[in-house]
């Protein structure tokens, strides 16, 4: 069987009850018939849907016959790869990589700030 590439938007478009996949191991599967038979409910499932649910999955550490019923409900790869990152660490990234630059910015505009202060001086005490 030719696998398929799922995207973001493929995995994001399916999250609702008639039609829900799940990214695990950046494997999409499509537990839509699943859902009413989980032992862990319809609930947890349905709040995976549209992102990463590997850490999920693996949290509860199910069981080989658990994992055994994930090729059957196989979709295709996922194309971004093994791992989503989730909305919050996306968040956390921005934060950092947001502080970072404030950082470098500052490197820049302090510098010039005293150069700017130290000819202002200049030309004060110069002209007085
Ligand atoms: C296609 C994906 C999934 C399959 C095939 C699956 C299958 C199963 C199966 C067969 C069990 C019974 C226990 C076992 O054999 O390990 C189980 C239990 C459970 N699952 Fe899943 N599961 C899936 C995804 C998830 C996800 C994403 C979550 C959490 C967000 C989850 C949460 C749970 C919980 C909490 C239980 C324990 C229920 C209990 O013992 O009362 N499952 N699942």
């Amino acid at each position: 069987m030719a696998t398929k590439t799922i995207t973001i938007d493929d995995l994001r478009a399916h999250k609702t009850k008639e039609s829900l996949y799940l990214l695990i191991h950046g494997k999409v599967y499509d537990v839509s018939k699943f859902i009413d038979e989980h032992p862990g409910g319809d609930e947890v499932l349905l709040a995976e849907g549209g992102q990463d649910a590997t850490e999920a999955f693996e949290d509860v550490g199910h069981s080989d016959e658990a994992r055994a019923l994930l090729p059957g409900m196989l979709v295709g790869e996922f194309e971004g790869g093994a791992k989503l990152k989730s909305g919050a660490a996306e968040a956390q990234s921005k934060r950092v990589s947001n502080a970072v630059e404030q950082g470098s910015n500052m490197m820049y505009f302090l510098p010039l700030g005293l150069l700017g202060a130290y000819f202002a001086w200049r030309y004060y005490t110069g002209s007085a």
